[in-house]
């Protein structure tokens, strides 16, 4: 029997036109293994709405986006048999980077044809789910403010940003409670990485893994403005865990204090969060299609 898929395409994700993505569908997926149907999203929380809709009618659901867009599908298909399929058009892809699912749509759709399918971990931040990386100080920071500015999404205004933001932002104070454990700590950013990167192949995390049971807690201290391109480069290279500003701990649960409110971000979209931060684990929780380079 063929399988359904429904094609879930966010038309502004990584400030890319998608009308072509219907005509790539239609050449590409292979007919003998699926049937489909294809749905654009209108604004915020339609693609959940439509994924959380699809369960029990749908075998695959595909989310045409970035990180936003798959943690929008994958938080209404966790914990259920519906498997999420990606084609990548964000601005960072950290998941499917990660899954080594293709970022050209062609290469996407052949590895939904060839179904390699494996089961990964999720994690929730007060209660909400993160599929790739959830995140406070810095990248928090720079998430609202593309969110509350006029600023278009793509690769490029990020990094400007960020380069924009860097100098006057100013570094928080943390107290981390990892299984029992605490640890005070000073930080410019605290990422909780499922996966190891943010995207563009930027790896904070090099060793993280999606499917060990664990997420790995980051915690970027202060460093001197001008070791910034140090640091890029680190992400880049995955040595990021080499750096002496860079301390990562794995581990279940997580509860974090904060001195001040302020945003937070869950795969990139942030949300307005209070001092106290709970997050943790959730094993073996969604079903994803990867592509054929995937390593566990
Ligand atoms: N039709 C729409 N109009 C405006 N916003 C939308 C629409 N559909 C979805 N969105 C929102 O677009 C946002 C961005 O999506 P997404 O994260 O996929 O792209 P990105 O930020 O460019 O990529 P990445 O997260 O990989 O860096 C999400 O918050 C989503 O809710």
């Amino acid at each position: 029997m063929k399988r359904k898929a429904l094609f879930i395409i966010n038309p502004v994700s990584g400030g890319k036109k998608k009308d072509g993505v219907p005509e790539i569908v239609e050449d590409y997926l292979d007919p003998n293994v699926f049937e489909y149907d294809v749905e654009f999203t209108t604004g915020i929380f339609h693609a959940h709405d439509l994924a959380k809709a699809a369960v029990g009618e749908y075998d695959v659901v595909v989310a045409v986006g970035g990180d936003g867009t798959v943690n929008e599908v994958a938080s209404a298909i966790a914990e259920t048999d519906t498997v999420l399929g990606v084609i990548p058009y964000g601005s960072g892809n950290g998941l499917s980077r990660f899954l080594s699912i293709p970022m050209d749509a062609q290469g996407a759709i052949k590895t939904m044809n060839a179904a390699r399918i494996v089961t990964i971990d999720a994690g929730k931040a007060n209660g909400q789910w993160f599929f790739n990386m959830a995140g406070m100080g810095f990248d928090a920071h720079i998430s609202h403010v593309f969110a509350h500015g006029s600023e278009k999404r793509g690769f490029f205004n990020y990094f400007k940003s960020s380069l924009q933001e860097i100098a006057r932002y100013k570094s928080q104070s943390y107290r981390i409670e990892i299984d029992g454990r605490y640890y005070n700590r000073e930080a410019f950013m605290l990422s909780i990485a499922n996966s190891s990167q943010y995207g563009n192949n930027a790896h904070v995390s090099p060793q993280a893994s999606v499917q060990d049971g664990l997420l790995d807690v980051c915690i970027i201290r202060p460093f001197p403005l001008w070791r910034f391109p140090e640091m890029g480069l680190r992400m880049f290279t995955k040595t990021a865990d080499r750096s002496k500003f860079v301390e990562i701990i794995k581990g279940r649960n997580i509860n974090i204090v904060r001195t001040q409110p302020g945003p937070i971000h869950l795969d990139g979209e942030p949300q307005s969060a209070g001092i106290d931060i709970n997050i943790n684990i959730v094993p073996h929780t969604l079903k994803v299609i990867v592509g054929s380079l995937y390593k566990y």
